[in-house]
């Protein structure tokens, strides 16, 4: 008999789910995307029943591959993060769409918090910067601005939750209201130090605590499901970079990946002790297990893959994201024009809210195959200033990078980001990593893994890119984009 993890992967763009066997191999995939909601200029929503509905029939399609006799004996969840659900506690019913972690309207909320000096006080609980990005401000501008919803909220008849909460709370048929640290580090309302909600951020932010969570670790039993035929554990959880950074087994100090996806998230595991970023990085809880905590810096990159989709959807320069590498691959170089991807601001380690997309350095002999590539290489440079400021915060070289996500298959970015960073560049043979993680935290709180030396046996290198770019060439670049991001920064601000 044949036993699985069902792991979901609620992403940005689209819901997955995945069966994972022992070896940690993917026995069967599903995926569908859904609406992104733009209702004006740099807000981004999604229907939360579309995200509940697309991730449950992702899971019956895989679940219909199970043979009889074999089982499902544990779910992992890990989602999109820092995307905020409100939704009334009795119906169960989301009372505004759900605001997605790139929306930017609560932008004016976060100049009036650094404008009364709260930047240091929000750094030293959260380990956040001040920023549109994160929960907490979304929460508090679905209560001031939907009907009756802060008077709801005061008489405890308001939830909120991130999308695992929600997933949860769906799979449980509203019995279990919880969520887990590495997503409660994203709301600005959890203290990474005492591992609680906050009240001094719940009252900067005016979060009635009533309305949270309860705050669990990555590998327990949180619930039951009872909607696949018979009852399962759902029993590991995580944020999607925590997930990949524990999908990478990037377990020990120092280790660093890069989740190439819709956007880019670097992750250095910084061991059991947070680290304070003096370098406009993120501190974040990479995971708990039992009593055990380890922290990581993370440099949130908000336009990865989702530049490529741009160029498809937008632009309409390919007709599929792949296509992106032979129409690269007709120049042999950037021609001069640099593509700084700000369509929502610029995240680490730059902060800019106000930055906007740009495309610079064209002349009449520029083509759209220098636009693709500029746009590509743009990729590799984000990373970069986020490595160098990772850096600068630990004190140590990057030894090297693991890499993952969508846009990760591509070997002409791969082998340009080793080229900039001057480090190798490691691709693992699955490249379902947030997945793998999520099934990896859920099999090891059942005993389905029974320790994480068994998994790392697991992990398997696809491909090493070493840097082959001379020194002039690698300082030539980065000055050029240092300077385009300079003109990128602040368009927006009138
Ligand atoms: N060959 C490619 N080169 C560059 N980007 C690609 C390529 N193939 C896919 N992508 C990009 O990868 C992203 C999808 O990666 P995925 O990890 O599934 O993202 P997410 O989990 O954020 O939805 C898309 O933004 C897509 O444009
Ligand atoms: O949907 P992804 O994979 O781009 O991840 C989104 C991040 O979790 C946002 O912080």
């Amino acid at each position: 008999m044949a036993e699985f993890i069902l792991a979901f992967d609620q992403g940005t763009t689209s819901s997955r789910a995945l069966l994972v066997d022992q070896k940690g191999t993917i026995a069967a995939v599903a995926q569908k995307e859904f609406k992104q909601i733009y209702p004006q200029q740099g807000w981004v929503e999604h229907d939360p029943m579309e995200i509940w509905s697309s991730q449950l029939s992702c899971a019956q399609e895989v679940m219909a591959t199970v043979a009889a006799g074999d089982k499902v004996v544990a779910i992992g969840i890990t989602n999109q993060r820092e995307t905020a659900i409100v939704w009334d506690r009795q119906t169960g019913k989301p009372i505004y769409n759900a605001i997605v972690w790139q929306d930017r309207r609560t932008a004016g909320i976060c100049d009036r918090m650094k404008d009364q000096n709260l930047e240091a006080t929000i750094r030293e609980s959260s380990g956040l910067v001040v920023d549109a990005y994160f929960s907490g401000t979304k929460v508090q501008w679905i209560l001031d601005n939907v009907d009756d919803a802060r008077e709801k909220a005061a008489a405890g008849d308001l939830v909120f939750g991130t999308v695992d909460s929600w997933l949860l709370w769906q799979l449980t048929e509203g019995r279990v209201h919880a969520t887990d640290v590495s997503n409660a580090c994203r709301t600005m309302l959890f203290n990474i130090k005492d591992m609680a909600w906050d009240d001094q951020l719940l009252d900067i932010l005016k979060v009635p605590k009533s309305m949270l969570p309860e705050v669990k670790s990555n590998s327990e039993t949180y619930g039951f499901s009872k909607l696949f035929g018979y009852e399962i554990p759902i029993a590991g959880m995580a944020g999607d970079q925590h997930a990949a950074l524990f999908g990478q087994m990037c377990t020990e100090k120092g280790m660093v990946k890069n989740t190439y996806g819709t956007g880019c998230f670097l992750m250095m595991n910084t061991g059991p002790k947070p680290i304070l970023s003096q370098n406009k990085l993120l501190t974040t809880i990479a995971w708990q297990r039992g009593d055990e905590v380890n922290y990581a810096l993370e440099g949130s990159i908000f336009m990865g893959g989702a530049i490529v989709q741009w160029l498809r959807d937008e632009l309409g320069l390919i007709k599929s994201s792949s296509e992106v590498e032979t129409l690269a691959e007709q120049v042999t170089d950037n021609g001069g024009v640099y593509l700084v991807p700000a369509f929502v601001g610029l995240g680490a380690p730059h902060w800019d809210q106000y930055a906007r997309g740009t495309i610079l350095g064209m002349t009449r002999g520029s083509n759209k195959a220098h636009i693709a590539r500029a746009a590509l290489e743009s990729i590799a440079y984000q990373t970069k200033d986020v490595v160098a400021a990772m850096e600068a915060d630990a004190g140590m070289k990057l030894r090297q990078l693991r890499v993952d996500g969508g846009a990760s298959i591509n070997n002409n970015l791969m082998q340009f980001q080793s080229d900039i960073l001057k480090t190798d560049v490691i691709r693992p043979q699955v490249l379902e990593t947030t997945a793998i993680g999520a099934a990896y935290f859920a099999g090891l709180a059942i005993g389905f893994w029974k320790s994480v030396a068994e998994i790392k046996e697991l992990w398997q290198e696809d491909r090493q890119f070493s840097p082959d770019m001379s020194d002039d060439a690698r300082n030539h670049y980065l000055q050029k984009w240092s300077q385009a991001v300079s003109c990128a920064k602040g368009w927006a601000k009138t």
